[in-house]
């Protein structure tokens, strides 16, 4: 499979958010990446609900919406209703993890797991065949602009080995400091799916570094 690529909407600029989604829509990105943070799980406060309708109503391809926050249970429905066609919760916020993941399918959504970066991706192992997507995260959840962390490389790997022997169609995702130098090694490690923030809406040309992104070929040899 090609691999997709999903602009992070948080490095957008929001006085100029349907701009922004427009040349996402104009672009080869495959998903608009929604990150959802709410101050408590994380040390930091996106954008709820008014925000991830606005971008819904413009969007013209599927919302990847990663909740960074506590009790995710209470708003899998809303978001669903809100146009989230995946929706990723954190294995650290969720205590029945099994539970949450049903009520996603249930709610109509693909399911997503996302490991912040000390969470061994060996914990997923009881619950991989339940779901569509990992996300692998390579910093801390908080903030766009942060360095890739280079063990995600090795967990994407192990993952990778896992997935195929429990669940050979799983997608992984990977999400924090993905750039285009570090592209072709991610997609080496196994990944499938890379979030990316800065690297995208600080470019000169977004539109042209989403298809660089895009193109670029798997090899083990890029600088991470
Ligand atoms: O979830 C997050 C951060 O918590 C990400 O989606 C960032 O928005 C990615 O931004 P860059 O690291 O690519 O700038």
């Amino acid at each position: 499979m090609k691999h997709l690529i999903a602009p992070s909407v948080l490095s957008a600029d929001f006085a100029n958010l349907q701009r922004d989604v427009e040349m996402i829509n104009s672009s080869e990105a495959d998903w608009f990446h929604v990150d959802i943070m709410d101050g408590v799980f994380v040390p930091n406060i996106s954008f709820g609900f008014p925000v991830m309708e606005a971008i819904s109503r413009h969007a013209k391809k599927p919302l990847d919406v990663h909740l960074m926050i506590v009790n995710p249970d209470h708003y899998i429905e809303r978001f669903a209703q809100a146009g989230a066609s995946t929706i990723t919760v954190h294995y650290e916020a969720c205590p029945h993890l099994h539970k949450t993941i049903q009520s996603i399918h249930e709610a109509g959504a693909k399911a997503c797991v996302a490991l912040n970066p000390h969470t061994p991706v060996e914990l997923l192992s009881d619950i991989l065949t339940d779901l569509d997507m990992v996300l692998v995260m390579s910093v801390n959840p908080g903030f766009g602009g942060q360095k890739f962390i280079p063990n995600t490389l090795d967990k994407i790997r192990r993952l990778r080995s896992l997935a195929n022997v429990l669940n050979p169609g799983l997608l992984i995702e990977v999400d924090g400091g993905v750039a285009l130098h570090n592209t072709p090694a991610l997609l080496h490690a196994g990944a499938d799916v890379l979030v990316a923030g800065n690297s995208i809406f600080g470019a000169e040309s977004p539109v042209e570094m989403i298809s660089a992104m895009k193109h670029l070929p798997s090899t083990e040899s890029s600088s991470i």
